[in-house]
């Protein structure tokens, strides 16, 4: 990997003399990189302004404010955690977060609060395999535990910050667009027709569709997944540190297909590892989003496009404070990584042997972590523990944590 990311021009798509060497751009980057940045993506810069404008207000909103809007209100894990409450790689991450997610109401029919899944009280593990999305979408299961993970926002009330509810509805419509436009070129880059995956998102325009073994299969039907959005605020570090502070610890992307993540300012701290184990830095670049790829899309692929690890290190006691937008896309929860595989082809994901370092197995061989809700509800509870506990209990917290 070369020392600087990427930069691809979408409004390249537009002209048929300047689309082919997109995707050729695209390629690339998804097979070598895993790391990207996008120009003229068509997320207008009003609609991003008027989110970053406002987050110093909604960050600077009193301690019992905020605290009315804690996670701990919400099976969903949607709202706010304080600083340095959450951890990666066992150490605290030095920020303060809200998330928010597409604003969808509950669907989970689980019998009552306390509910107990019957996983967590058995010995042997019922679970192997057993929960996945291979059922007919007919009989979709909303007593399954991760159906609680959909739901509603906490919102501030308008009083306390007119405005934000909208800016960030408005600004989750234009990057749920942009990734919808992205995936399509995707699909392109891919060889594959265009529109493969749209009913992943509930935008399925045919009713069936061919596997990589040629089959003809009907497609099933999702229900539009709930995509989620982090607003991060990461302060300059105290006057007397010494070392450099973990803004967010080493990790890859676990919530959702793709990110793309809006940097605000010129803040930098963005750091994306090379496939020679050398950090480079993602440097903000004025009306861009770094897009990036998550587990689901390495499992999916069998690691011929990488779920990059990347961190951020926390602003120097010089520096300014640093905010960022990732907004994470999602998938449906009743859908397993197995069958995403269907529909990725085979000369696809023959490429992870020449991609170097291709052991890009996760933890989705395991076949209880196969159900993307199942994994999805996994990583939530290991990254707020305190809100697994109240929502999903002890047991809950017990069956997620166990070590493989
Ligand atoms: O703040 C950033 O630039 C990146 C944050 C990130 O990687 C994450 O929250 O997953
Ligand atoms: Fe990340």
């Amino acid at each position: 990997m070369s020392q600087a990311l990427p930069i691809l021009d979408l409004s390249w798509a537009n002209d048929p003399k300047t689309r082919p060497q997109l995707l050729r751009q695209l390629h690339a980057a998804l097979f070598d990189v895993g790391f990207l940045n996008v120009v003229n993506h068509g997320v207008p810069p009003k609609t991003i302004d008027n989110v970053t404008d406002l987050l110093p207000s909604l960050f600077a909103l009193p301690s019992e404010k905020k605290a009315s809007l804690s996670k701990l209100n919400s099976a969903h894990f949607l709202g706010y955690s304080g600083f340095a409450e959450e951890t990666t790689l066992g150490k605290q991450d030095l920020r303060e977060q809200f998330d928010y997610a597409t604003e969808l109401p509950e669907v989970w029919q689980g019998p009552n609060e306390n509910v107990v899944d019957e996983r967590f009280s058995s010995n042997e593990s019922k679970s192997s395999g057993q929960v996945n999305g291979n059922d007919s979408s007919s009989t979709r299961n909303f007593n399954q535990l991760y159906w609680r993970l959909r739901g509603p926002n906490q919102w501030p009330d308008e009083r306390t910050l007119p405005g934000f509810r909208k800016a960030l509805s408005d600004y989750h419509d234009e990057v749920e667009a942009l990734s919808y436009r992205f995936v399509h070129l995707i699909e392109e880059a891919f060889e594959i027709p265009v529109g493969t995956f749209d009913h992943f998102f509930g935008r399925q325009s045919h009713t069936t569709t061919k596997t990589t073994n040629g089959d003809t299969l009907p497609c099933r039907t999702y229900l539009p997944p709930q995509h989620r959005i982090k607003l991060l605020r990461y302060p300059p570090s105290p006057a007397d540190s010494q070392t450099a502070g973990q803004g967010v610890g080493a990790h890859k992307d676990s919530s959702g297909w793709l990110t793309f993540l809006y940097q605000v300012g010129n803040e930098e701290g963005l750091e994306v590892l090379s496939s020679s184990d050398k950090w480079i830095r993602a440097k903000p670049i004025p009306n861009s989003f770094v897009v990036n790829f998550g587990n689901a899309f390495e499992a999916a692929t069998e690691g011929a496009v990488k779920a990059t690890i990347h961190r951020v290190i926390a602003p120097g006691p010089k520096s300014n404070v640093r905010y960022s937008i990732p907004f994470f896309m999602g998938l449906p929860l009743d859908m397993t990584v197995s069958e995403v595989r269907q529909y990725i082809p085979e000369k696809v994901r023959s490429l992870r042997n020449q991609a170097e370092g291709g052991d890009a197995v996760s933890s989705f061989l395991d076949p209880r972590w196969d159900s993307l809700g199942e994994s999805q509800l996994r990583k939530w509870i290991r990254s707020h523990r305190e809100v697994g506990e109240k929502w999903y209990g002890k047991e809950g917290v017990a069956y997620y944590t166990q070590e493989e």
